[in-house]
């Protein structure tokens, strides 16, 4: 069975962050294990605390999977801090990770920040460049390159050249915060691809982000190329996202059983 680390936070909720991801790595029966970088205290409306772990247990955790287990892609998420970059960058390279997927996390949907800012530099500076594939927001990818609008599928087209001149990563601009269209552009090598989704009308989009990363993640591990990894991602998270849960009373989370249950 192939193997997939995620590196993230804990979502109390269970809607975003670890749990979203091994819940999606175990939809792609692909084996999951985790590093926990933070523990937040979350539910449907709202971040209401987060303890971040010191970058040496965090680096004790990669050590002892690393050090025993062959892993066939990794999933990276929420990173809290600079320090915690810099660890994980420095195991990335020491260990030779592969197939590495980088979700820049920086605030929730709910509107709480992820990242201390002055992490932002050092996930730009150490990060990008070890990934294989990046999947900002509208939002991540503004902020990374400094405060660029991205609005439009348009705005997206002008700033995948922009990506293009910070990293040689294929990089996924994720249209989910689009006003009325879903769709995601990926830029690999010289090429462009979209990947057109309609906008589904629902509150439940917690973990989104983390779970179309993970699953990316889990078909890199099963010997997808990252154009079709991409494209069977989208439907996962377009089906999940459809058959999203109503729980709690605010942004619920997406459904990882859809294709087991109907
Ligand atoms: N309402 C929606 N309908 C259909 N797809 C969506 C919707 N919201 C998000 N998505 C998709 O979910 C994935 C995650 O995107 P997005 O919500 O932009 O990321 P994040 O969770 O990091 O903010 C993307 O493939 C995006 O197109
Ligand atoms: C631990 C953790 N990691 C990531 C997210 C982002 O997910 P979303 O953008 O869907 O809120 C989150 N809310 N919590």
């Amino acid at each position: 069975m192939k193997k997939v680390l995620t590196i993230a936070g804990s979502d109390s909720s269970g809607g975003a962050g670890i749990q979203a991801d091994l819940k999606t790595f175990c939809a792609h029966k692909v084996y999951g294990m985790s590093i926990i970088t933070a523990v937040t205290a979350q539910n449907t409306l709202g971040v209401s605390h987060i303890e971040t772990l010191s970058s040496l247990s965090v680096r004790k955790q990669i050590e002892a999977v690393a050090e025993d287990i062959d892993i066939d892609a990794v999933k990276i998420g929420m990173l809290s801090n600079a320090e915690i970059i810099l660890t994980v960058a420095e195991l990335i390279k020491r260990y030779k990770f592969k197939n590495i997927v980088l979700d820049p996390v920086m605030i929730s949907t709910t509107g709480f920040d992820l990242l201390e800012k002055d992490a932002k530099e050092a996930l730009i500076q150490e990060l990008l460049p070890l990934a294989d594939v990046i999947t900002p927001n509208l939002h991540e990818a503004s902020a990374i390159l400094d405060g660029l609008e991205i609005k439009s599928k348009d705005d997206m087209e002008k700033s995948v050249h922009a990506f293009r001149k910070l990293t040689s990563s294929a990089v996924l601009i994720k249209g989910g915060h689009l006003v009325d269209d879903a769709a995601d552009l990926l830029a690999y090598e010289d090429k462009f691809r979209w990947y057109d989704a309609p906008k589904i009308n629902t509150n439940n989009t917690h973990g989104t982000g983390c779970t179309l990363s993970s699953a990316i993640a889990s078909n890199l591990a099963l010997g997808l190329s990252v154009e079709q990894a991409v494209f069977d991602a989208k439907e996962y998270i377009t089906g999940a996202i459809r058959n999203s849960l109503d729980i709690g009373s605010g942004n619920g989370p997406t459904n990882h059983l859809y294709r087991l249950i109907r």
